[in-house]
């Protein structure tokens, strides 16, 4: 930790009350803080959970992103990530940072820059040009609220490193610092590239996903998703109207259409890693890679208990993407592989636990991952309540025999089945069905 170097003000609590809203109700923490008025949304101070970090997000004030829905900016997605990740996380705290907006010049000033950027001038050349700085922001408010949240050693969600050097000047502890994964667009890409050539910001640039719902299915699908912070464990099966992923000789043909394969793609563009069985891999010998949409590769992991997938698969063979290759304790050990697998020796011979696999994922910083069959793995997953989400794309067709989706020792009675909130869309001629298992339905 850097040397405390300021004083913090005295934070007033001045109202306490609560704010449902559509990610789960929050604590609402009202502050006079130095004649602003600040607030925070926390989740979880009650009884804090022991060895957790508390993720903390100091959202700058933004009208027109977090009111309007501007896509000039990205903060609007920023703040609705972070406050489903924070909920999610069960503890810590959005600080609403008023005093903010436009990076500390005020509202009014905030638009005369933007039209100047409207006549070329980049975010920072035209706060320049209207005699601000590049950045008037002060963070000395939002830390003296974390102090008296008590938030003083926390994880912080930015891309900002200047805004971690600064709570850190007022004695709060930065021990982690996590990216929101919120996407490019076309209307903000050339402003988010100029905080990354200018301003220090680290956040990875990702391909500009264009404002089209064009894409497999609706836009909000995948909105939703990208929204959901840093830790999302999702799956999806393609499947027969009777509920079959492949024929009863395991012939890999497409089950389902092409709209569907975009779809699939989309999901693998939303992950960090997506997870396939070993049988899968020998049956398609699938490439796992980002091809029908923009996007980065996730990083492919292969749950193989007894290293059976041949190293002339793709996955093994093709570096187009990093692969971690899951194989269990009593695997060979003369295991060769190409440079770009990392083989992960799980300390049981399998099958390994969802948990498990979830864990050794997030201790690489993989916390968003697909599961992409086959039926096994994903119903293992099922079974055991790690999915998030689920995605099963039905075709209309019958193969009356075959390999199956999803089984598992089920309920004894109807009423006692897995529910979440569904949503379903149409892809072609399939209908995808969406289940969020973390929903009250
Ligand atoms: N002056 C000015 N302010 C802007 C502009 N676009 C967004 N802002 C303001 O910038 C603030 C958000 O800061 P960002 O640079 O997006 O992000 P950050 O807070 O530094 O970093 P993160 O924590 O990763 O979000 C908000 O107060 C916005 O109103 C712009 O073009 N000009
Ligand atoms: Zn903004």
């Amino acid at each position: 930790m850097s040397e405390v170097t300021h004083v913090l003000p005295h934070a007033q609590r001045a109202a306490s009350t609560l704010l449902p809203t559509r990610h789960g109700t929050f604590a609402m923490l009202g502050y006079h803080v130095d004649g602003t008025e600040l607030v925070a949304l926390a989740v979880g101070l009650d009884e804090p959970p022991v060895d957790v970090l508390p993720w903390v997000r100091i959202h700058s004030e933004c009208l027109t992103g977090d009111a309007f829905g501007s896509l000039r900016c990205d903060c609007g997605e920023q703040l609705q990530a972070a406050l489903a990740a924070i909920m999610d996380h069960g503890y810590g705290a959005v600080i609403y940072a008023r005093g903010h907006e436009g990076r500390g010049i005020g509202l009014i000033e905030k638009l005369k820059a933007y039209a100047l950027q409207d006549a070329g001038y980049d975010t920072l050349d035209a706060n320049l040009a209207l005699g601000h700085p590049g950045d008037a922001r002060r963070y000395d408010q939002a830390a003296a609220v974390l102090a008296d949240l008590g938030l003083t050693k926390i994880a912080l969600l930015s891309s900002n490193p200047t805004k971690q050097e600064a709570l850190e000047d007022f004695g709060i502890e930065v021990a982690q610092r996590l990216r929101l994964g919120v996407p490019d667009r076309p209307e903000n890409v050339f402003y988010l590239n100029t905080k990354r050539a200018r301003m220090r910001h680290d956040s990875p640039p990702t391909e500009v996903i264009p404002a089209t719902d064009a894409w497999g299915g609706p836009a909000e699908v995948y909105d939703a998703l990208a929204a959901e912070g840093p830790q999302l464990v999702i799956a999806q099966l393609g499947q027969s109207l009777d509920g079959f992923i492949a024929s009863r000789t395991g012939d890999a043909g497409p089950v389902t259409g092409s709209e569907d394969h975009v779809h699939l793609h989309r999901l693998r563009s939303l992950v960090d890693a997506v997870v396939v069985g070993a049988a899968t891999v020998i049956a398609d010998d699938c490439r796992l890679t980002v091809r029908e949409v923009p996007g980065r590769n996730p990083v492919r992991v292969v749950v193989d208990p007894q290293a059976r997938v041949p190293l002339e698969a793709s996955v093994l063979s093709n570096p187009e993407a990093r692969t971690l290759w899951l194989v269990g304790a009593s695997a060979p050990a003369d295991l060769a592989a190409a440079g770009h697998v990392k083989i992960v020796r799980m300390p049981t011979d399998g099958p390994f636990a969802p948990s498990d696999i979830v864990r050794v994922l997030l201790d690489r910083g993989l916390g968003r991952v697909l599961v992409e069959g086959g039926g096994r793995l994903v119903s293992s997953f099922v079974e055991a309540g790690s999915l998030d989400r689920l995605f099963v794309t039905v075709a209309p067709i019958l193969l009356g025999e075959g390999v199956p989706g999803i089984r598992f020792d089920g309920a004894d009675r109807v009423a006692d089945a897995r529910r979440g909130r569904p949503r379903s869309f149409k892809l072609g001629n399939d209908v995808c069905v969406e289940l969020n298992l973390r929903a009250p339905v």
